[in-house]
């Protein structure tokens, strides 16, 4: 059977001039995923890419021999859409060894712990900053089931909450190190967004520690690669789009290279912080360019790897945010040092500079030496614009459910508009498998 699009056009239909059933623009997961589910419905489509591989946030590249993901990593099985994906691929999974000791926050500087202490302690303080959670998210997948109570609590930041409980010095430097940085800076995250991680959690410490441990063998990469392998769209890498024009009846999608694409429907898989860079003929909705220019996706958000050595070894770093450097995961021991992920939300920390970056280290690990370096900025990234998404107060209650809708024909896809792990490859599965319901739902197949 023809593809609707080609149906239609040996019909004369009134979609005969467009080329294709759906443009899907971004190839993050969430562009991947809606375009894999509307090729499954028999449609023609087209990806666009703007960089010269898929995956966006999602970037698996090598250092030092290895293997290394300089964005998204690690997959949980509570996050039933991307664990169900990896297994379904046939897709094995690597479980990370867990730290000796940890370097947390003492009440003046950091100091050694072990690794039952510093979780355990950090664990109680964080479920007590995340009291509210069972009520303001009895449904962890709707994150809006409880508006009344939601519209007090969606006003507060993080550093609002930790500042609203009766902590010790050194209690209130752990949680600044484990929610500040996260959130981009205390002052910049929403309570709320914190607790709904929370409650994905099953609000549970241990749970929510544990997020973090497994990776597919293949990487992210591979992954992304297997769902391209089957029911693919047809894919243009290099082709940032800059204009899309939605006249009512077809979308036309034009590329920097002044190409034009056009389909009955599109599907924008950009990050939200990206939107505001497309030109929309109409306008975007005032909702969704708040959200874009407020931003979602964490704008100072930096990882790097790093080879190093020093006193550190098999050591799980966590700094307030004060610090330069606020998370560092060792990965593996080698013949000189360590291999390790930093992860930094300073604005003015250059991850692409050894000498910068060891100073950065050294004001946690005076010792340590900076052997070979990789990093990305994410925020400076134009495709990304930020690194994972982290909601500002009120974007919950104020913006969600209405930049989760369509416009037009034009429905919108990210992990920064999921409804369940927001900020997560899973978020971006479940908020493409949404969009490509609703496109289905515009073209009424
Ligand atoms: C440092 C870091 C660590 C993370 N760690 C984890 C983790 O361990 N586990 C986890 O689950 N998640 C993690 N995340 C979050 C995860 O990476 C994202 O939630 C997810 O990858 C987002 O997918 P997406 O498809 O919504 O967006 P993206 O991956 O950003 O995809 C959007 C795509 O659109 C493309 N694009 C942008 N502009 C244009 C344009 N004008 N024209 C055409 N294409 C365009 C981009 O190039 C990109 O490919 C991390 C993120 C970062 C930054």
């Amino acid at each position: 059977a023809l593809p609707p699009a080609l149906a239609a056009a040996a019909q004369g239909g009134p979609t005969a001039q467009a080329d294709y059933d759906v443009i899907v623009v971004g190839g993050g997961f969430a562009g991947v995923t809606a375009a894999r589910q509307l090729r499954r419905k028999g449609l023609a489509v087209l990806l666009l890419e703007a960089r010269d591989r898929v995956g966006g946030r999602a970037w698996t590249s090598t250092f030092e021999g290895e293997q290394v993901e300089m964005g998204a990593t690690w997959i949980d099985p509570l996050q039933t859409n991307v664990w169900a994906e990896t297994q379904n691929q046939g897709i094995s999974i690597v479980a990370d060894s867990a730290p000796g000791r940890a370097l947390f926050p003492t009440d003046t500087g950091m100091g050694y712990f072990s690794v039952e202490e510093a979780f355990g302690g950090q664990g109680e303080l964080l479920a007590r900053f995340s009291e509210q959670a069972r009520a303001l998210f009895p449904q962890p997948y709707s994150p809006l089931s409880n508006p009344t109570a939601l519209a007090q609590a969606d006003q507060l930041t993080v550093r609002d909450r930790i500042n609203a409980l009766s902590l010790t010095t050194r209690e209130k430097r752990w949680l600044d190190a484990g929610v500040g940085p996260i959130s981009g800076l205390s002052t910049r995250g929403a309570m709320t967004d914190f607790l709904h991680w929370w409650a994905l959690c099953n609000y549970d410490a241990a749970t929510y520690h544990g997020i973090n441990t497994y990776r597919p063998s293949t990487g992210m990469a591979g992954l992304l690669n297997k769902m391209l392998s089957r029911d693919a769209p047809d894919v243009k890498l290099n082709s940032p789009v800059t204009a899309v024009n939605d006249s009512g009846s077809q979308v036309s999608v034009r590329t920097k290279s002044g190409t034009t694409y056009t389909a009955r429907a599109c599907v924008m898989a950009v990050p939200v912080n990206v939107w505001r860079t497309i030109s929309f003929t109409p306008a975007l909705s005032s909702l969704r360019l708040r959200a874009s220019q407020e931003t979602i996706g964490v704008g100072t958000a930096r990882k790097f790897w790093v080879h190093l050595r020093s006193s550190l070894g098999n050591t799980y770093v966590n700094a307030p945010e004060s610090y330069s450097v606020n998370v560092m995961v060792p990965y593996k021991q080698t013949s000189q040092g360590y291999l390790m992920i930093g992860f930094s939300v300073d604005p003015n920390l250059d991850v692409s500079n050894t000498t910068a970056v060891q100073n950065a280290i050294r004001a946690l690990v005076p010792d340590a030496q900076v052997l070979a370096l990789k990093g990305a900025n994410w925020g400076s990234d134009p495709y990304a614009l930020g690194g994972w998404s982290f909601r500002r107060p009120r974007q919950l209650t104020e913006l969600l459910s209405a930049i989760q809708k369509p416009q037009g024909r034009i429905a919108f896809a990210g992990s920064d508009i999921a409804s369940g792990w927001s900020g997560y490859v899973d978020g971006a599965m479940e908020s493409g498998v949404q969009a490509a319901l609703q496109t289905q739902s515009i073209l009424g197949v």
